[in-house]
């Protein structure tokens, strides 16, 4: 499926120089999202991952439906101040800006094998910072990481060399 004619170029937005991707007439199209969810369902299923991690807050549009059809678990990413009990904690940044990004403590388990999944790959500041929470809590396996949307020319092939990773539409 061309799932392009589904994202909508903003220019400037959030900030000056930003081509900002709007996934929302994706989510509007009844054949577009199942396509998706569909998809990284088979991916999750092929990696034989138990868990998907996700980042609020796009990642959150995807990540439960998958999570369901596959048959896995979800842990949730937030910013801070969002997340009620005891969190690990990375600091990153993103095409954007800078922040912090948390975990509740617990949420990952001893040997999990973890499909990391969100609906941008820009920098892949927020990636790594996602990585990198995970290997805080305990010994898990990244068994891949998942992303709708790959803006190449952002960012080196360093996660493609050491992770499976899987996107739908690059730019
Ligand atoms: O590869 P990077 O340069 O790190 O950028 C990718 C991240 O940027 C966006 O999140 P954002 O922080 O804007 O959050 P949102 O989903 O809450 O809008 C997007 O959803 C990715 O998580
Ligand atoms: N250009 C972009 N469009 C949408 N989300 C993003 N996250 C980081 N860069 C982005």
């Amino acid at each position: 499926m061309d799932l392009k004619k589904f994202i909508i170029d903003v220019k400037d937005f959030p900030q000056a120089g930003v081509i900002f991707k709007d996934i929302t007439p994706l989510l509007n199209d009844v054949d577009a999202f199942k396509y998706v969810i569909d998809e990284f369902t088979n991916f999750v299923k092929e990696t034989g991952a138990n868990v998907i991690v996700a980042p609020e807050a796009r990642g959150f549009l995807f990540a439960p439906a998958i999570a369901y059809a596959a048959g896995c678990r979800f842990v949730l990413v937030r910013k801070p101040g969002k997340l009620p009990r005891a969190v690990n904690d990375v600091e990153y940044s993103l095409e954007y800006g800078t922040g912090h990004l948390q975990m509740h403590k617990g949420d990952l388990r001893e040997n999990d094998k973890v499909v990391i999944l969100d609906d941008v790959l820009a920098t892949g500041g927020t990636m790594d910072g996602i990585i990198k929470l995970c290997h805080k809590e305990s010994n898990v396996d990244i068994a891949g990481i998942a992303c709708l949307i790959d803006l190449s020319f952002l960012h080196d092939d360093a996660l493609a060399k050491e992770y499976n990773v899987k996107t739908l539409i690059t730019y």
